[in-house]
């Protein structure tokens, strides 16, 4: 099941790159299952999922070193999916950079240029360039053993684009590097790539790292795509359990479901706006902590009733700095969490307090039941793209 946001792709003349079912399995495992994916020329797309859904195999697989077992890549239209990686327009920035030790930095970047008969000065003169929108420039007589991670990085960098491929693939690029240096790199490679206007396939597990810098992004699960969108209406409208708590912390309400609508198990009503209640058992509602608001109630009183509130009792509060987090239990168990910025007004709350939990109903999603035995379901009806004011 794929849920695409047509809205959210930019508006270009030609996919960079079309996927039609393509799978790929290793023996009787199915690493990549039938996935369909088509990124707009100049896109910045992510890749995203845990470690083994199948991120990499689709990565190598467009870039010619894993042949699909099933369905057909084509590059800018043009049918690839049996060519060697050499006769692809596509480069590939691994996490391990793979620079050659012995040659300058300048040298390492003029390599590909060289080798396809790019003269001495040219090849330089294009090398310096790209050194330069890097910020590398003056490095170009170093070895990468005299750079750091972050350096060896934008040389890896350099070395790709400056054979201007159609399309650029990083397989978890910033892997080795540490956290505060991945950040700056995440800005950089984010102008780079507004600056040199090449389409960016970049695989992460890292969900602040996809949401960041991607136009769109994917989320995979065990060889799917279950939801694939710009990231704010993949991260406030997932299309699953899986996806919403993959980008982030998510609360999960159990509900009821009938014809006259949804309901948490201490009989108050939920609603979602713009959505018509499912029907059937197993379906949840979603809201995520940041939209929960928290109203103190006397002791061991209940809310009021309505919709789209419960109560609960504190069982923590922790202070976090820019924001402080509340953990709570609802009355059938269902633990929650509430983020709050600490802004100066709000009300203070303790462990041990009852409190009304409400939210808006433009900020909470159905979910999809579970099967274990098909983990990945099709909703029945597909969230809707829908922009949320911050
Ligand atoms: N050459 C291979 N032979 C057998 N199984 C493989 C091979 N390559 C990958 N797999 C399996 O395919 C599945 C998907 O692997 P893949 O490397 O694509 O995952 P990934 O999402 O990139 O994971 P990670 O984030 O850990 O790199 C895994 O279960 C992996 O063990």
């Amino acid at each position: 099941m794929t849920t695409t946001d047509a809205a959210a792709a930019p508006a270009a003349a030609q996919s960079a790159i079309t996927l039609d079912g393509v799978s790929r399995r290793f023996g009787d495992a199915v690493a990549v299952e039938r996935i369909d994916l088509e990124l707009a020329a100049g896109e910045f797309f992510a890749l995203l999922g845990p470690s083994g859904c199948g991120k990499t195999t689709t990565l190598r697989m467009i870039g010619g070193f894993e042949l699909p077992t099933t369905g057909r890549i084509r590059l800018e239209g043009k049918d690839v999916t049996l060519l060697p990686p050499h006769r692809r327009d596509v480069n590939t920035v691994f996490q391990s950079y793979a620079l050659f030790p012995h040659l300058t930095v300048l040298d390492n970047v003029t390599f590909g240029l060289r080798r396809k008969g790019v003269a001495k000065a040219d090849a330089e003169k294009r090398a310096l360039e790209y050194l330069d929108l890097v910020g590398l420039s003056g490095f170009g007589t170093r070895r990468p053993l005299q750079l750091s991670g972050g350096q060896q990085q934008r040389v890896a960098l350099a070395r790709a684009l400056v054979n201007h491929p159609k399309v650029l693939l990083l397989d978890e690029p910033m892997g080795a590097l540490d956290a505060k240096i991945r950040k700056s790199m995440q800005l950089e490679l984010k102008r780079i790539q507004r600056e040199v206007g090449i389409t960016f396939l970049y695989v992460t597990h890292d969900q602040g790292e996809a949401m960041s810098m991607a136009d769109r992004l994917a989320v995979m699960n065990k060889g799917l795509i279950e939801d694939m969108g710009a990231p704010h209406r993949v991260y406030d409208r997932p299309a699953t359990q899986f996806v919403a708590e993959f980008l982030g912390t998510c609360n999960v309400l159990p509900v009821t479901t009938d014809a006259s609508g949804a309901r948490l198990p201490d009989g108050n009503a939920v609603s979602v706006a713009g959505a018509s209640t499912p029907t059937g058992a197993g379906w949840k509602v979603g809201i995520r902590p940041e939209k929960l608001e928290l109203t103190p109630l006397p002791a061991g009183a209940a809310t009021a009733g309505g919709p789209n509130r419960t109560t609960a009792t504190v069982t923590d509060v922790t202070f976090l700095g820019a924001s402080t987090e509340a953990t709570l239990q609802a009355p059938w168990g269902t633990v929650l969490h509430a983020f709050k910025q600490n802004i100066g007004t709000e009300t203070t709350i303790r462990p041990g307090d009852t409190v009304e939990v409400s939210w808006d109903a433009t900020q909470s999603f159905f979910l999809p039941p579970s099967d274990p035995a098909n983990p990945n379901p099709a909703p029945d009806a597909e969230p809707e793209a829908q922009e949320v004011a911050a």
